[in-house]
């Protein structure tokens, strides 16, 4: 058995907000979000050795380790070999990026071994430049414009995946519109209550759409403000959602409420603390 290298996370990426600004000739849409990371994740191992990958974990079943998988097309774009283990902690197609976070984790693995990052690496994916941050941003464009921000108050908080696949071309197509004004200015945060003001002011415009198509998203962001969310939102193109709660406390006893459901419900934080790279 060769000798694991490198270990590196792969956050869950939640658009906090994310406004739909305009669509390009080729069709695909202008965004203005602000993303920021959650301690739970994906998590990475690279290893020397041929081009190879093994999934295990809790959504291991749904993901292919065939040669289309982001972590492979990763380390190909890179020209890289190595041995590749994926634990797959998170839904897959849910609209927190897990793809792009394990294309990111892979190549920031790679970049330790000694491999220079590839250019361009947006061709992976829309978010996986924001993941190669892994730190709150603001992302514009389609993806490609990326401008970190000084930080975000670590707060307590709940994902739900209600099980059901929402595919994003239908959710970009059911938009009602394509001209939401940019994100207003974005402050420094100091405390929940600067964040949930500012949030309250902003929208997820794919969330109304993505509901059309699964309207037990709506469902979803009921039951955390039942579960005493101080604010509830889906993330990206669906369909996970995020809750904010008061304490770790009741972010674990909601997670437990929510989980009833028969959801995937995880209590975690936003935002937490890490040891810079
Ligand atoms: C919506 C976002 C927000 O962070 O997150 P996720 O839901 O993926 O997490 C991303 O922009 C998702 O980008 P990406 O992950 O590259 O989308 P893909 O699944 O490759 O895109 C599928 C299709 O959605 C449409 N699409 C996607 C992105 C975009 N900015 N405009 C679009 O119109 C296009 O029809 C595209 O062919
Ligand atoms: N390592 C990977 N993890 C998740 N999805 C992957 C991976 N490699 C390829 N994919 C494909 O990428 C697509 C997007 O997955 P993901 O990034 O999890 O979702 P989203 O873009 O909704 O946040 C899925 O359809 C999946 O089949």
């Amino acid at each position: 058995m060769s000798t694991v290298h490198v270990v590196e996370s792969a956050p869950a990426k939640l658009n906090l907000a994310l406004h739909v600004v305009g669509r390009r000739a080729d069709g695909y849409h202008l965004l203005d979000s602000l993303v920021a990371f959650a301690g739970i994740g994906d998590e990475v191992r690279l290893s020397p050795g041929p081009l190879s990958l093994r999934i295990d974990g809790p959504f291991a079943a749904g993901l292919d380790a065939g040669e289309d998988n982001l972590c492979l097309r990763a380390a190909r774009l890179a020209g890289a070999d190595a041995a590749i283990a994926l634990t797959k902690n998170l839904p897959v197609a849910s609209g927190i990026g897990g793809g792009s976070a394990d294309a990111a984790a892979v190549l920031r693995g790679l970049a330790q071994m000694g491999h220079a990052l590839p250019g361009a690496a947006e061709r992976l994916g829309a978010d996986v430049p924001v993941c190669l941050l892994s730190r709150p941003a603001r992302m514009q464009g389609t993806g490609e414009i990326v401008t970190a921000l000084p930080g975000l108050p670590t707060l307590p908080l709940v994902l739900v995946n209600p099980g059901v696949g929402v595919s994003t071309p239908q959710v970009f197509e059911a938009l009602q519109s394509r001209d939401s004004p940019p994100l207003p200015p974005i402050p420094g945060f100091s405390n929940a209550d600067d964040l949930i003001g500012w949030l309250a002011q902003t929208r997820n415009d794919l969330q109304a759409a993505a509901q059309t198509v699964a309207p037990v998203i709506g469902q979803v962001i009921d039951a955390f403000h039942a579960s005493g969310a101080g604010f509830a939102r889906m993330s990206g193109s669906g369909a996970t959602c995020f809750g904010l709660y008061a304490s770790a406390a009741k972010a674990r006893e909601a997670a437990g409420m929510l989980k009833q459901h028969g959801w995937w419900a995880v209590a975690s934080e936003l935002a937490p603390q890490r040891p810079p790279r």
